[in-house]
């Protein structure tokens, strides 16, 4: 099915989507599984901020590191260099980018929406009323569901001249060309430290500025020390508990200086801001039909990702990915995306849903995730704190990860940890982290032990093969005492 020419298109559709990334394609997808006619909109890139400006750039950036560092730890094979152009025309060709242009070329995702019958209209939505929206002058009406994915975009804070001072975001750090000489950071989180390394490994002399005392706050403290103390190998400079107070730049492209609050000053050829996201409802008119924001901005959802607040007989503004704020991760909205597709197949089609399907209620037990950074870290549900906080009896087993003789023959030396947070009263696992080099796919294990609650004596009966990284299970069962 061809792209919408809006003189000829069709006013009605059974749902529309607006916010074509990957949480809005998901959902699309799976209403039109359903049975259901489907639209979707897009004001920019189909595929959004994950295809072309957050993980699958920054991901291919940092995999060649990752090879290039991880062979050079295997006696016989030290020899691998990185190759910094080479590495720059992996990352173009992960996000199909048109020749040396800075476009990008989303066929690949728009051939997809065609071959399963989706209609694709290009323009910027806003809620008019209920079921109704207006894309660029043009009235449409879903006759079940509108579902909003419009997902978020960089935080840049009221910090006086750093508007002015045009510093790049994730969406220039993903997709330069050129590596400066001295980059500066604010912000010390996930998209910091993946980027901080990235840069460092190119050839960039890279501070962060980081208002904390400590990186990657949401993680587990001993592992995100470790990375810490990785970047700092890289030759990457830590300034915490620091505030920029001020920013300039000489010129519109000279080079870039920070007052900070210890009351010294950093220069660098460029600022990346990364400090969290703000969700896109802007113009969205999502208060319009009643529905409600959280203090940061957020769409307020029930567990059933169900906007909270809107008028009508039956729900029908649904709201699902990074614009929720629930979690802010690719495959949480997905997730999200696949229940609430179902759940509006559900409830068109005049069948009773089945919460244990239509509810994404695996996200109260803590998202996966992984830090992509060299160590990376895996993470799922509960650390010890969060596990006190909810007034559970926490038990937590840590164990370190050349432990298991698999970790051993994955690098000469192997530095790395893992900890298991159990509840003691259940008897099942409640959150775990491991960090480390190539410990990304332990955490889907881990996601099941914890999603699944499955008891530690019937996780001891899941033998993990001889000689693999994951039989640090077995070591960490032992340690625990299964
Ligand atoms: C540098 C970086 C690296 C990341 N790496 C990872 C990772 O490795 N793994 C992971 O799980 N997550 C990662 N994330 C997070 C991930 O990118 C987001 O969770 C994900 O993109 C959210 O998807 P979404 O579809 O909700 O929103 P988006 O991807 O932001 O898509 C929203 C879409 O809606 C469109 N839109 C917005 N408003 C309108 C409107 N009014 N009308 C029409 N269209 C509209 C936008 O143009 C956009 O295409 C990373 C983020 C960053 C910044
Ligand atoms: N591998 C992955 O899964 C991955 C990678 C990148 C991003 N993401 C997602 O993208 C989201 C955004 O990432 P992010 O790194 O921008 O945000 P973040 O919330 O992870 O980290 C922001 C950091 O900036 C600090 N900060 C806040 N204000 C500051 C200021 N004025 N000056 C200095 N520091 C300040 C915070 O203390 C925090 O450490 C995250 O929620 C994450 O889930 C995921």
């Amino acid at each position: 099915m061809p792209e919408e020419n809006p003189a000829s298109a069709p006013q009605e559709w059974d749902v529309i989507v607006v916010g074509a990334g990957a949480v809005g394609e998901n959902a699309a997808d799976r209403a039109h599984k359903a049975g259901l006619t489907v639209a979707i909109i897009e004001k920019h890139l189909v595929g959004g901020e994950c295809s072309f400006y957050a993980c699958s750039p920054s991901k291919a950036l940092l995999r060649p590191i990752h090879a290039t560092r991880a062979s050079q730890r295997v006696q016989g094979s030290e020899g691998a260099h990185l190759d910094p152009q080479g590495v720059l025309a992996r990352r173009d060709t992960w996000v199909n980018r048109i020749g040396t242009s800075d476009r990008f070329d989303d066929s690949g995702q728009v051939g997809w929406l065609d071959h399963v019958g989706i209609t694709l209209l290009r323009g910027v939505a806003r809620l008019v009323g209920e079921r109704t929206l207006e894309v660029d002058g043009r009235t449409i009406r879903a006759r079940h569901a509108v579902i909003l994915a419009t997902g978020t975009t960089p935080t840049v804070p009221p910090i006086p001249g750093l508007r002015e001072a045009k510093p790049w975001t994730n969406r220039e750090a993903t997709t330069s060309r050129r590596i400066p000489e001295r980059l500066a950071i604010l912000g010390g989180g996930v998209v910091a430290c993946e980027l901080a390394q990235v840069y460092a490994a190119l050839g960039s002399m890279v501070t962060i500025i980081e208002l904390t005392p400590r990186l990657l706050g949401a993680n587990e403290a001993f592992a995100a020390e470790a990375v810490t103390e990785a970047l700092r190998r890289d030759g990457v400079e830590l300034l915490l508990e620091t505030k920029a107070q001020s920013v300039s730049r000489l010129g519109p492209s000279g080079e870039v200086t920070v007052e900070l609050s210890t009351g010294d000053r950093l220069t660098a050829d460029e600022l990346l801001v990364a400090i969290g996201r703000t969700p896109a409802t802007e113009g969205l008119g999502v208060e319009s039909v009643g529905g409600e924001l959280n203090e940061a901005g957020f769409i307020r959802v029930t567990d059933a990702m169900e906007v909270t607040g809107v008028s009508g007989d039956q729900p029908w503004l649904y709201a699902v990915g990074d614009v929720n704020g629930k979690v802010l991760l690719t495959h949480m909205g997905k997730y999200q995306a696949r229940a609430v597709g179902d759940l509006v197949g559900a409830r068109a089609a005049g069948r009773e849903p089945d919460p244990a399907r239509t509810t994404p209620w695996a996200i109260a037990a803590g998202a996966p995730q992984v830090v992509f950074t060299d160590p990376e870290i895996a993470s799922v549900g509960l650390s010890e704190a969060q596990a006190r906080d909810r007034g559970l009896r926490a038990r937590v087993v840590d164990m370190p990860m050349d432990s298991a003789a698999g970790a051993g023959l994955q690098a000469e030396g192997y530095q790395g940890q893992a900890r298991i947070v159990v509840d003691e009263d259940a008897g099942v696992v409640l959150g775990a982290t491991f960090v480390g080099q190539d410990v990304a796919d332990l955490v889907h294990a881990a996601t099941v032990a914890v999603v699944g609650k499955v008891p530690l004596t019937t996780l001891w009966h899941a033998v993990p093969s001889y000689p693999t990284m994951s039989e640090i299970w077995l070591r960490l069962l032992e340690e625990y005492g299964v």
